[in-house]
């Protein structure tokens, strides 16, 4: 066996852990309420006071234990998390991780601008000096699966001064990074304001060396072919988010065009934009949303089942550069794997005599 998607038995099988490119932990508490506004609203009315409670330790570690357990439950078996500003209850997520057993980035929150909620950022200077705690004091506990990936929230919530401090960090340590892009119109023309030197959103990550093959930016639901090309050329990844962006009514990603550039894509949960911590969920929401752009446009290639699968493991742990130790069954990987028993008494799914499992074979 060279690479395998499966592993049949009667009526059970293993299949590669699924890989959630997106997710943040400290909004697990509202996922599936306040879904109401837009994005930039959503983010100043329910998000940013909501994450400004993880100072508080106790707080912390119960959403954390309980977010971890549920995407666990889920089949997430490795995660890439946002956690808040706070670098204590950052680390104990990644404690978390690495007790539950989850494979994990976890990244520290950094934003020194946000006229919404004041005291909810940082300054400049605080956020540089707590991001390299945070990762020296992670790297330090030598915790096998879990990392810390370095985390601008994204480029309306920094200065300039800010993203460039954040980049030599990435780039003197060779550590992942991970923010937002292109997710919704108004945040783009945001940017535009916010930026007006910079030729597109995914310009201002390139400027101050925020895309590299180990970065992985969310969304993208409006990059242009320019900032595709742009992406592909540096190694940058997208994760895809369709139940957020559907919930939040950001925007419907083209995946095709994604792929088309030889862009590394991934899929994302993204809650609490998306509200459901499953994996599953994002696979189902994925076909959805690719429906919808065929219902547009009856010329658009619809996704099969098999390509989203494989989002959700394989396209994964290469959009987050893991692909060397997880995402499929290849001899020389991690054995991270679902083991599913279809007939399991109580279980979700009523056998037909007819059906068969489906064998997926990569090589
Ligand atoms: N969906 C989503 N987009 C963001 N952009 C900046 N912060 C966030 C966030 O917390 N969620």
């Amino acid at each position: 066996m060279r690479s395998s998607g499966w592993i049949q038995m009667e009526s059970e099988f293993f299949m590669p852990g699924l890989v959630d490119t997106h997710i943040h932990a400290s909004q697990y508490s509202y996922a599936g309420t306040a879904l109401d506004m837009p994005l930039l609203q959503w983010l100043n009315t329910y998000t940013f006071p909501v994450e400004s409670q993880f100072k508080d330790l106790e707080f912390a570690n119960k959403v954390y234990s309980q977010v971890v357990r549920r995407t666990l439950r889920n089949g997430t078996t490795t995660a890439c998390y946002h956690a808040t500003i706070h670098t204590d209850a950052s680390l104990l997520l990644a404690q978390i991780t690495n007790e539950l057993g989850q494979r994990a980035l976890v990244g520290k929150v950094c934003m020194d601008r946000n006229n919404a909620v004041k005291h909810y950022k940082e300054t400049c200077q605080e956020s540089q000096e707590e991001t390299c705690r945070f990762i020296a004091e992670l790297l330090n506990k030598k915790y096998p699966r879990v990392k810390p990936v370095v985390t601008p929230r994204f480029a309306p919530s920094c200065t300039g001064a800010l993203l460039g401090q954040l980049g030599a960090i990435a780039k003197n340590n060779n550590l992942h990074i991970q923010s937002h892009v292109s997710e919704n119109v108004e945040e783009v023309k945001l940017v535009k304001e916010l930026f007006p030197e910079s030729e597109s959103y995914t310009d201002v990550y390139h400027k101050y060396n925020l895309l590299t093959d180990k970065t992985v930016m969310a969304h993208g639901c409006y990059l242009t072919d320019e900032e595709l090309t742009l992406f592909r050329e540096t190694g940058a990844s997208v994760s895809h988010c369709p139940n957020s962006n559907i919930s939040l009514c950001s925007g419907i990603l083209n995946v095709r065009k994604v792929l088309k550039h030889k862009v590394k894509l991934g899929l994302g949960t993204d809650v609490a934009g998306g509200y459901s911590a499953s994996m599953l969920d994002a696979v189902r929401r994925a076909l959805d949303s690719s429906k919808v752009l065929t219902i547009q446009d009856p010329e658009y290639d619809t996704l099969t089942f098999e390509e989203v699968f494989r989002l959700a493991t394989l396209g994964g742990s290469q959009a987050l550069s893991m692909d060397d130790q997880t995402g499929n069954f290849e001899v020389g990987k991690d054995f991270d794997a679902l083991r599913v028993n279809v007939a399991a008494p109580g279980g979700p799914i009523d056998l037909i005599q007819t059906d068969e499992p489906k064998v997926m074979i990569e090589t």
